[in-house]
């Protein structure tokens, strides 16, 4: 099978874009594992496969699978390269777009300069929904790790996360401990854990490892679940530059059930074809 693909990134999350909709595509979890890889397929974080909605409301349907071959719920960075692929692809003219995911409906607005605005929805921060395991809703949770006890947050925006306040992004534990956390039984979908240092009220600094990827230079889902985790502690106020290894992102939250908002660039790389 000969598939078409874009090649973008969001703040150096790279992704590999298919267009479903103008391509039948027969897509397993061997075959995004080998598109995927950096050595014998193309190379990215995660694979993004673009289809027809089934919601009335919506443009489109926008699948995410991670290099590991499994299928997610969400994906932020991703969110921004779908909108600008789509419109770059002709498939759409519209700069205001409704992308079903399995997260549910995201709210997407093409800004000037390369960037992407998107309502990302409200957190859930129930364990039962997470899915985490804790007897009850709690604003940190402890959590033993090679016989050490860590504070985490928990919070879902369609995805899991973890987030653990530091003092040092840069000497943070992230791939030490990373996956270990990933794969703790408390969390049994797994989980995206975010290394996060505060420096002001406005600005933080955030490093992730990512499920099903390993440390990546951004994630999107993982600037929106710190800002929540960081808003609920009362440490930042409701708008705040999180700064990530690729570059930055600027999240809005004013607080439980409300929307986040997150805006950043989305990047086109090159287009190409590949045999698969
Ligand atoms: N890079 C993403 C998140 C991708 C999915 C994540 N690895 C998961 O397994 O939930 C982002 O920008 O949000």
């Amino acid at each position: 099978m000969r598939v078409k693909f874009s090649k973008m990134h969001g703040l150096g999350n790279d992704f590999v874009m298919l267009d479903g909709i103008s391509q039948r595509l027969k897509l397993s979890p061997d075959k995004i594992r080998r598109i995927a890889d950096r050595r014998i397929g193309i190379g990215c974080d995660q694979v993004l496969l673009v289809e027809p909605p089934r919601e009335p409301d919506a443009d489109f349907r926008y699948r995410i699978f991670n290099a590991d071959g499994g299928e997610v719920e969400n994906c932020g960075n991703g969110a921004r390269c779908f909108a600008r692929f789509v419109r770059e692809r002709r498939l759409t003219g519209k700069k205001r777009l409704n992308v079903e995911t399995a997260a549910g409906m995201l709210q997407l607005n093409v800004l000037e300069n390369d960037q992407v605005s998107v309502d990302m929805g409200a957190p859930v921060l129930e364990p039962e929904q997470i899915p985490f395991g804790a007897d009850r809703r709690a604003e940190s949770y402890p959590l033993e790790v090679h016989e050490e006890t860590y504070t985490i947050g928990a919070v879902s925006m369609g995805n899991p996360h973890a987030v653990l306040l530091v003092d040092d992004v840069q000497t943070a534990p992230v791939t030490s401990i990373g996956p270990s956390i990933e794969t703790h039984p408390r969390f049994p979908q797994k989980v995206n854990v975010g290394f996060l240092q505060i420096d002001s009220r406005s600005q933080a600094q955030l490093r992730v490892f990512e499920r099903g990827v390993g440390e990546t230079l951004a994630c999107g889902t993982g600037a929106c679940a710190a800002m929540v985790y960081a808003h609920l502690r009362g440490l930042v106020d409701n708008q705040v530059e999180i700064h990530l290894p690729g570059g930055a992102l600027t999240i809005h939250w004013s607080g439980p059930g409300q929307p986040v908002t997150m805006t950043g660039p989305a990047m086109t790389v090159f287009h190409g074809q590949i045999i698969i």
